[in-house]
């Protein structure tokens, strides 16, 4: 927690001031029974009018003033705690941002998403509290028993006795409270994590009738969740009006020994009632105290983990200055020189020992089974996971001595699952590149083969695409995003299964556009269909991460059996259908 509290440095100014507030605020609220007992021992007891007047107007500024500087302490408080919770929601974004995907994977994204939302919030929540109450609750407690000493010494025994009482219920509530609040957040992750997972599979959970499956997985969290909070509150149900008997108590032991006190001459009424709203303050405090330490453990729990995503430095870094080689000249080539890469925690690894050159003026086709690496392997090129051993050199440069973002730039990526975004059609495709004209946008349509169904809709590329890309079909959305890689011009083009939802004759259509279109750049296209792959320049077979073969489709034919296989089983498959 103390390091997030760091960020709170630019909000100095606003701390010292509800500090000083709340000091005056006190000061004021310290003073006030004096001024009452004052009213009643020498106003109401001796008949004097002109001294209750007086006396109660100036406990009416005393009290305004007061009034006025808790709205201005609580007003700079929340605002600083909102701000906190706005920079440090930026910081954690903008910190994932740098992640690598390797990192992604071991946060996982649910809980990314509640590490920058619900966890931020119980910080700031506690933040806030604390402002006010760091200076409040000590300077109320501290003045309280002075008060309460100064005004009667004999009778502030009470406290003795009191005091611990409190201390004790405060400390029994809190020992149990502590372990189930650090829990909630791990189950609150839980619940997102379900919840995620439901919605986002909605068509699958319905069209496998797992929708009961799925209730009751959410049920499962949600009631784990429940239960938790619920024997939170039971606890804290417990806590308050345990403290509060206290509280009465000890009023009315005040009363009881006070009263004896004003019986026998040695305490005037006055004192007395100064004395019960000084321990009723008091204890207040110490029960304000109680609540700030009851969202500690939880605000802790959220701070590490947002403390865990801050300090998580990223796997993948720019190159320090020196280091960064100016690119080549553009047309570029992409070569794997013996390649080995294992995804954390893996047994074996996902591709090893792979060596090949992709061309420029040359399409490049990867080939396997299911789960073969060819992902993995288009992965390293803009370096969403570094290499173990080897290099993949990128215009005859280790990609790992190129900043990212010029990598990046010389990058058309294609990803195997189209990812849109919500906004216009165009706005999709200039993602590519911010500037491109409307003639180039429409260019990069055309070649994806996506003009037609643009151009049906009754906005054409102002058309509205929803949130996720809802509103297309796959094959659009797959079509759209090769229309956003090529609207890059860039010199290297990857196409990660981007034909896949694709029928036979708009893939071979598209390919031959693209062929024309991204004539000297360097094309990369993983693809499970030989027909796809069948022209291409160099195909690459991959067979459970290794390199079972590379050549031409007849070279390959000849050469690499499980190139044969695959043919096969597509044929056979062809043919049955
Ligand atoms: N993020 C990941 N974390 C751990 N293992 C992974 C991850 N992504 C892929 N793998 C594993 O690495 C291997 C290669 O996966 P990859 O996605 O590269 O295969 P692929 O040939 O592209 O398969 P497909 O054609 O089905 O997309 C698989 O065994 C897979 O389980």
């Amino acid at each position: 927690m103390r390091h997030l509290f760091s960020y709170l440095r630019p909000y100095r100014v606003a701390i010292t001031c509800i500090v000083s507030f709340i000091f005056i605020q006190c000061l004021g609220n310290l003073y006030l029974p004096t001024l009452m007992s004052d009213i009643v021992d020498y106003g109401v007891l001796k008949g004097n009018l002109h001294y209750i007047v007086v006396t109660g107007l100036f406990m009416l500024g005393v009290s305004i003033a007061s009034v006025c500087f808790s709205i201005a302490a609580s007003f700079l408080s929340s605002r600083t705690a909102s701000s906190f919770g706005k920079v440090l929601r930026r910081e954690v974004f903008s910190h994932a941002q740098t992640f690598s995907l390797r990192e992604f994977d071991e946060f996982g994204t649910s809980s990314l998403i509640t590490r920058t939302t619900n966890d931020i919030t119980q910080v700031q929540q506690l933040v806030n509290m604390m402002l006010r109450m760091m200076i409040m609750a000590p300077l109320n407690c501290i003045g309280g028993i002075l008060m309460a000493v100064y005004t009667d010494a004999r009778l502030s025994l009470i406290l003795v006795v009191m005091v611990p009482v409190l201390a004790t219920i405060i400390a029994l509530v809190f020992s149990r409270a502590t372990k189930l609040f650090r829990s909630m957040q791990a189950k609150i992750d839980t619940l997102n994590r379900v919840l995620r997972e439901s919605l986002t599979g909605i068509r699958v959970i319905r069209s496998f009738n797992r929708v009961s499956y799925e209730q009751e997985r959410f049920d499962a969290a949600n009631f784990d969740l429940t239960n938790t909070t619920t024997r939170v509150q039971k606890i804290m149900a417990v806590m308050s009006p345990a403290l509060m008997l206290v509280i009465n108590l000890s009023v009315i032991a005040v009363i009881w020994f006070g009263g004896l006190r004003v019986e026998h001459g040695t305490m005037q009424i006055g004192s007395l009632i100064a004395f019960i709203q000084y321990v009723t303050q008091l204890l207040f405090a110490i029960m304000m105290v109680s609540m700030m330490f009851f969202m500690i453990p939880r605000a802790s729990a959220s701070a590490n983990r947002i403390w865990a995503v801050l300090q998580t430095k990223p796997d993948i870094v720019d190159p320090v200055a020196e280091d960064i080689k100016p690119s080549s000249a553009e047309p570029l080539q992409v070569e794997f020189r013996d390649v080995t890469f294992s995804y954390p925690g893996a047994e074996t690894p996902a591709l090893s020992h792979i060596s090949f050159t992709a061309k420029p003026g040359q399409v490049t086709a990867i080939i396997g089974g299911t789960g073969a690496g060819k992902s993995t392997l288009v992965n390293l090129i803009p370096r969403f996971y570094d290499v173990d051993e080897g290099t993949v050199l990128v215009g005859g440069m280790d990609v790992r001595l190129q900043t990212q973002s010029e990598l990046r730039a010389k990058i058309g990526y294609v990803p195997q699952k189209a990812v849109l975004f919500s906004g216009t059609i165009a706005d999709n495709i200039r993602a590519g590149r911010q500037h491109a004209s409307d003639e180039e946008v429409k260019r990069a349509a055309q070649v994806a083969q996506a003009i037609e169904f643009i151009e049906e809709m009754p906005e054409g590329f102002a058309s509205l695409i929803e949130q996720g890309g809802r509103n297309v079909s796959g094959g659009q959305k797959q079509r759209l995003s090769i229309a956003r890689a090529l609207a890059k011009r860039a010199p290297i083009y990857i196409f990660d299964d981007s034909f896949s939802a694709l029928d036979f004759r708009t893939d071979a259509r598209l390919r031959a556009a693209l062929r024309d279109e991204v004539r000297d750049a360097a094309v990369i296209i993983v693809a499970q269909r030989v027909s796809t792959v069948r022209d291409a320049h160099q195909i690459v077979v991959l067979d459970e991460g290794r390199i079972a073969g590379v050549g031409t489709h007849d070279e390959l034919m000849g050469s690499c059996q499980v190139y044969r296989e695959i043919v096969a089983s597509q044929m056979a498959e062809g043919e049955s259908a």
